[in-house]
This record gives structure tokens, C-alpha cells and sequence, in this order.
């Protein structure tokens, strides 16, 4: 099976209610996707959002990377050398890793269909169903309350409270949830980088003080701040998780070896694809630090090949935050993993299992 073609669309899902976060305000997904084509017929699928806040990628810099740098290379190769690509795709050039990743994806997708296996199984296997949490986006604290207790209805038990706004009213806005939801589901608070360190250590303690249980608390400070990291580490009992802070696996070495955080968030978007986020699984286990899988607004088809990489790794990926196709008011894809609240479940089909992407505009380059 050779690489013959990588082909680009634009595929736009509306989500059901704005994404707000310290970071940005998004109403609509709108996500490359990339097709790999082979000598065989058979074809792989990836997509990559532009998460131009976090990741630096851009629509034009996900297709330019892939066309100019990436692509070139994949021509004529053997999917069967799948170590060989990665490396082609990971030193075509620097950053750019959502395009890493998107033809990263496509490309185990075929490795997979190859062997006509599902890919989690051609990982390490595992048990093919996972439960995801829910972000509760940053907003007036009743809007907050009533979407925790509308998510908690239709069966989420774990929270992901979007905070970093303004420090008094995020506590407010995590005290009201928590007493809404109280035993009925676990808050996880992500600050998106809103907060200082000192600021996040003053939050923190004042909602242990308060009494408020929670699961842990993700990338309270900015990005290149390790330093506040782990001030706020070492000051609050609730785990803290990197999530901006770490993209790759010499990143996340550093990390816990200065003892930054407590727990690794590992997105596709963030590691270039499905190699480094499994190098990241395994670099965290040798170390005994949890890590969580999550993702950017990704629609069905990134976040499939993520679940995958989930259940592959879930001795040490105890945390999923997948929620992305969940967010979307439709599922653009007829295919192998099945989203359905918080259950998400893979079939037997091979590879990612995707049969067809509905509303997918094409893109020439
Ligand atoms: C969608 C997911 N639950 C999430 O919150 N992901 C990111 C933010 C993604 C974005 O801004 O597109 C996160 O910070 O964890
Ligand atoms: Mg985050």
C-alpha cells in the first residue's frame, strides 16, 4: 500500500452553544481535513483545527505545511514503514503540529486498514469504550449553573469548569456549581492560562477552605511560566495539570522532572500526531504521572483517532477529556467510534473506521 495523493477539504459544524474560554470565544468548527490516497484505493483521514491561540497553526499555515513541506516526502512511501513516516512527517519542518498531526492521523488510519484491524488494537489493545467529561464554558455564574446541571442530566459525571476570566468570580462561579452538582458529579477547573500564580494559589486554598472538592485544576498560569507552575503546585492540595505549558515529550520530560505539575494533558494537536502522544503515555508511566487525553474543537475524526490512542494507553491515560464531537451540533461522520454523551465506544472496523465525511468542501491548493 504507497501514498499516491493527500488531498485537502473544509469541513464547518456548528456548535450547539458558544465555546468560551480565557482564551477565545468560538461559535463554528471549522477543520482541515486531510485525505491520504493510496495506489490500493484505500484512503486514511485527518483533520486539524486551527488552534491559532495554543497551537500557533492556522488555517493557511495547516495546508502550506502539509502541501509545501510534509506532502512531498509521504509520495510513494510504504505505509507499511509506518516508523519511517512518522519520521518524514515530524522533521519536514519545525512546529506545526496540527499538521503534524492531521497527516499523522490519516497515515496510522491506513496502517491499521493494512492489517484490516481497528487501530486500537494495533496499538496495544484495550477496552474499546471510554467515558469523556463535558466543558462547561466560562460565562454568567446561573448560565454556568444551569449548563452543569443540564450536562449532569444527560449523564455526565465528570465537568470541565472553564474558569481564568476574573478571579473573584470564578470562585464564586466554581462554589455555585459545586453545590449544584455536589455527589453527582466531579469538577475539573481549567484556567486556560487567566490566572497568575499567586492568583491561582489564593483561588485554590480559598475553595479548599470553602470545602469544595475538586478533581484537579489545568494550566492555571501562562504557557512558558513553569516557574508559576509549580508555585502553584506546591502550594494547593488539588493535583495540577499541564495542558499549554507541554506540547511535546522533551517538554514533558522537563516537566515532571521539575516537578511542575501533577498530571500531563497530551492533545494530537499539541504532539504532532499519534507517535509523540504515545511516546508521551509511555514517558509519563516510566515516571508513575497520570496524564489526560484531550483535544482542541475537533470534530469526529481527529477525536477518533484520539480515542484510540485512549484506550491503547489507559494504564497510564486515567483521564479523557473528549468532548469535542459532543460540543458539535451534528456528527459530520459515519464511521468506526461512536460519540454518544459521555460514552464513546469504537467497533471492529479497521483503521479509524471512518465510511464517509458528510459536508466536506473541497480545497484546492
Ligand atoms: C474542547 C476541550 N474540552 C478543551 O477545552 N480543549 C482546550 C481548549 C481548546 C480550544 O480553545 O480550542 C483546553 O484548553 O483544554
Ligand atoms: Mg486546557
Amino acid at each position: 500500500m504507497k501514498i499516491t495523493d493527500i488531498r485537502f477539504g473544509m469541513l464547518r459544524v456548528p456548535l450547539k452553544t458558544p465555546f468560551k474560554t480565557a482564551l477565545r470565544t468560538v461559535e463554528l468548527v471549522e477543520d482541515i481535513v486531510v485525505s491520504i490516497h493510496t495506489d490500493t484505493g484505500h484512503v486514511g483521514y485527518g483533520e486539524a483545527p486551527a488552534t491559532a491561540v495554543i497551537t500557533g497553526d492556522t488555517h493557511g499555515s495547516i495546508v502550506s505545511a502539509i502541501n509545501k513541506f510534509i506532502a512531498p516526502r509521504l509520495i510513494g512511501e510504504e505505509i507499511a514503514n509506518l516508523n519511517r513516516i512518522t519520521r518524514l512527517i515530524q522533521g519536514a519542518l519545525e512546529r506545526n503540529t496540527s499538521a503534524k498531526a492531521a497527516v499523522e492521523i490519516a497515515v496510522y488510519d491506513l496502517w491499521a486498514q493494512l492489517y484490516e484491524t481497528p487501530l486500537y488494537k494495533m496499538l496495544g489493545g484495550g477496552e474499546p469504550v471510554i467515558t469523556t467529561d463535558i466543558t462547561i464554558s466560562v460565562d454568567h455564574i446561573d448560565k454556568m449553573v444551569a449548563d452543569s446541571l443540564s450536562a449532569v442530566d444527560r449523564g455526565f459525571e465528570s465537568l470541565k469548569i472553564k474558569v481564568g476570566k476574573d478571579i473573584g468570580v470564578d470562585i464564586e462561579r466554581v462554589k455555585a456549581i459545586y453545590a449544584a452538582v455536589e455527589g453527582r458529579a466531579l469538577l475539573r477547573l481549567d484556567a486556560n492560562q487567566g490566572w497568575t500564580a499567586k492568583q491561582a494559589v489564593y483561588a485554590m486554598q480559598s475553595l479548599e477552605d470553602a470545602g469544595v472538592r475538586l478533581e484537579l485544576l489545568e494550566q492555571p498560569v501562562k504557557a512558558q511560566d513553569i516557574d508559576g507552575l509549580k508555585y502553584v503546585t506546591d502550594r494547593v492540595h488539588t493535583p495540577v495539570m499541564a495542558d499549554e505549558s507541554v506540547f511535546g515529550p522533551l517538554e514533558v520530560i522537563d516537566l515532571i522532572k521539575a516537578r511542575a505539575a501533577d498530571i500531563i494533558n497530551i492533545k494530537l494537536m499539541k504532539t504532532g500526531g499519534i507517535s509523540n502522544a504515545i511516546r508521551i503515555a509511555d514517558i509519563a508511566a516510566l515516571y508513575g504521572v497520570e496524564c489526560m487525553i484531550g483535544c482542541m474543537l475537533e470534530t469526529s475524526i481527529s477525536v477518533a483517532a484520539a480515542v484510540h490512542v485512549a484506550v491503547a494507553k489507559s494504564g497510564v491515560i486515567t483521564k479523557v477529556d473528549l468532548d469535542g464531537p459532543s460540543l458539535c451540533a451534528f456528527d459530520p461522520v459515519d464511521g468506526g467510534v461512536t460519540f454518544n454523551e459521555s460514552e464513546i465506544s469504537i467497533s471492529d472496523a479497521p483503521g479509524l473506521g471512518i465510511r464517509e465525511i458528510r459536508g466536506l468542501e473541497p480545497l484546492s491548493v
